[in-house]
């Protein structure tokens, strides 16, 4: 039986300052998957995150992680998830060995079943295990709170914006923890990031929230075949042409000498392109198309008015 990791029902915030932070979301998210939430700039993502990482109090509806209910179960919802959050706040007389002891028993973590040493060699932190973390550097300051978000071992794993402004490095050290506790522990994980390619690539399942509502929630392949504008790439043979013309096609000479034909889909067959191109007498050497990605997607669901 399949079943979510974190289920959110009517879950509403209006901060102080009368700001409706979240207006009311419906969202679940499957259990083993590597989940993107994804929105625009003050949609409401890092409320929804420090919620779950019970940082800001709900103003109401329900919140399930790995079952459990956050109101009657506070404290095994809080042992179900862990969070790496985004600013780099860490307490610097602390090495990051000492950090992942104090995390651990924070979170009654008993000492025999402490991995703090394994988890630094995952993050590849294990050669400054005893230095100070203000001498560490920001990439380092990522690992290490990578690693405290892993110290009582989470069910549920939500990395806030991890890879903003990371070197290609660490960017890929990150990853390949994120897929290997994944494959190898059935870790579900929950990320939000501002790079769309990342999250088509990684994400298994995205949601999109903007202005506080839930816009979108669908596997990434069902989100990428929504839109049905699509383009086909002719590169002619050579020699003279004038551009195919035909209802419900716009044709144009791009400057790498191909021919970008847009259509849309629901509307017109590739055929029917295919046939415009020909009647124009042009010999097609090559073809190909170009599909929406995440961007194009994410655009017409976040665009105002
Ligand atoms: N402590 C707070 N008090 C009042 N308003 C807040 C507070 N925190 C966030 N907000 C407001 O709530 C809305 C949602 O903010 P939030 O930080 O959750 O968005 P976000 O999607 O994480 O944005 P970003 O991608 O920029 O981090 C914004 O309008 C923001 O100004």
């Amino acid at each position: 039986m399949t079943h979510n990791a974190i289920a959110l029902s009517g879950l509403r915030k209006t901060y102080k300052s009368g700001q409706e932070a979240l207006k009311g979301i419906d969202l679940a998210v499957p259990a083993g998957s590597i989940f993107g939430l994804l929105g625009p700039n003050g949609a409401g993502k890092s409320t929804l995150i420090n919620i779950l990482a019970g940082l800001v109090l709900k103003t109401s509806g329900k919140v399930e992680i790995w079952g459990w209910d956050q109101d009657s179960n506070p404290r095994q919802s809080r042992a179900a998830i862990g969070v790496m959050p985004q600013e780099l706040n860490l307490d610097p007389f602390f090495s990051p060995h000492g950090a992942l002891e104090v995390q651990a028993g924070l979170y009654g973590v008993p000492a025999s079943r402490r991995k703090s040493d394994e988890i630094l060699a995952m993050v590849g932190l294990t050669d400054k295990r005893d230095a100070y973390a203000r001498t560490l550097s920001g990439g380092m300051r990522r690992r290490l709170l990578l690693a405290k978000a892993l110290v009582h071992s989470p069910q549920v794993l939500v990395l806030d914006e991890p890879t903003a402004g990371v070197d290609i490095e660490l960017r890929q050290m990150l990853w390949e923890n994120v897929r290997r506790l994944n494959r190898e522990r059935g870790m579900t994980i929950i990320l939000t990031t501002h790079y769309l390619e990342e999250a088509e690539e990684m994400c298994d399942e995205i949601a999109i929230i903007n202005h506080g509502t839930l816009v979108a929630q669908d596997s990434t392949s069902n989100l990428l075949g929504q839109l049905d504008a699509k383009t086909m790439i002719i590169t002619p043979a050579g020699g003279e042409y004038t551009l195919p013309k035909a209802d419900g096609i716009s044709a144009e000479r791009r400057e790498d000498g191909t021919i970008a034909l847009a259509y849309n889909a629901r509307q017109t067959s590739a055929d029917a392109v295919l046939a415009a191109v020909r009647s124009a007498d042009i010999t097609i050497q090559d073809v190909r198309t170009e599909q929406a990605d995440l961007q194009d997607v994410f655009l017409n669901l976040t665009k105002d008015g």
